[in-house]
């Protein structure tokens, strides 16, 4: 048996098996419950990116209280969207579409008779290519269209989780999500492996900028359209593109920024124009290499300033 056949039969595996769940990702969402108690009060939910269907098997028997209860809570309604078809489940509407459409977000809200979700979940991945920059990049993309279509039909207080890559820009993420979320904090579930860069984010009291307006214009993946992202005026702003390999204020040649070191010297720092923003240390060594900075002032900060690091195994707040 060849190493990755191995690793696909570990004990979520083997226990999904058993329990009759569609995916051994059924535990990371049960483990987050645990966590965060997700569920407590939650009528209404939503699965985005949903098949084969783990998560929302998930959330029928805890909402719906089978387990329980050995009954139906006809109050919950949940439903689940994904670009692929799957096998019906008990209590959970489908929507086949893409999470991406303003249309899937209108779907979602007649089903709910026009109430917001108390609860909206996230699993969603593309199709891996095996390029870590353009898979950061395109989970990143996903996750920004899940917030979006999350604005949608999410209720004030109501809480978001999402799948997550830990990758090198991942704080631009969490400041996306930190304007829309008063609690935001990362995850990383015993069953989800070691060997992955794979999180969860769990936002927590849903609370937009005053005036915000949700609509579609924002992430990347759809021009098509009719809003214009430069006619879009002040917190209606505020999901930026995601550059993976920066931040877009490093394109503005004009810009400085202010760069502490351990001696406490402060340098006003100007990124040459087309040069990704770089973090801290790479920032220190580049100054140094160009003798614009004294050896001692160039050692590496300490490890909580460096957000490059391999991925938590715990939890984290952001
Ligand atoms: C890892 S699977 C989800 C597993 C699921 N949570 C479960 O427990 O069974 C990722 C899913 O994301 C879906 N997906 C990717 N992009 C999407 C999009 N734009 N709209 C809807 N679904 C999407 C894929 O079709 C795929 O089924």
């Amino acid at each position: 048996m060849g190493r990755s056949s191995k690793d696909k039969r570990d004990i979520y595996y083997r226990l999904a098996k058993e329990e009759g769940w569609r995916a051994r990702s059924a535990f990371k969402l049960l483990q987050l419950d645990q966590e965060f108690n997700l569920f407590t009060g939650v009528n209404r939910a939503v699965d985005l990116c949903a098949a084969p269907g783990s998560w929302s098997q998930v959330l029928s028997r805890k909402l719906r209280g089978l387990e329980e209860k050995g009954e139906k809570d006809e109050e919950v309604k949940i439903v689940a969207v994904d670009l692929q078809a799957m096998a019906p489940l008990a209590g959970v509407t489908q929507i086949q579409g893409d999470i991406t459409k303003v249309s899937t977000a209108q779907e979602i809200i007649r089903h709910f008779e026009g109430q917001p979700a108390d609860l909206v979940v996230c699993d969603g991945a593309p199709d891996v290519t095996g390029l870590h920059d353009v898979d950061e990049y395109i989970q990143a993309q996903l996750l920004l269209a899940a917030l979006n279509i999350t604005t949608h039909v999410l209720k004030p207080g109501g809480t978001f989780v999402a799948k997550i890559f830990r990758g090198k820009d991942v704080t631009l993420l969490y400041s996306q999500l930190k304007i829309f979320f008063s609690g935001v904090t990362c995850a990383k579930p015993r069953s989800s492996r070691n060997s992955s860069i794979e999180a969860f984010v769990v936002c927590q009291n849903y609370s937009p900028p005053e005036g915000y307006v949700p609509n579609m214009s924002n992430p990347l993946l759809d021009h098509s359209y009719d809003v214009d992202f430069n006619q879009l005026e002040g917190p209606n702003r505020v999901i930026v593109p995601f550059l993976a390999c920066g931040d877009l204020s490093a394109f503005d040649s004009d810009r400085t920024y202010p760069l502490q070191l351990d001696s406490g010297k402060r340098y006003e720092y100007t990124p040459p124009t087309q040069l990704p923003i770089r973090p801290p240390y790479q920032q220190a060594c580049h100054l140094r290499k160009n003798n614009l900075l004294s050896r001692e002032d160039a050692k590496r900060p300490d490890q909580s300033q460096d957000e490059t690091g391999p991925p938590a195994k715990s939890n984290s707040s952001v």
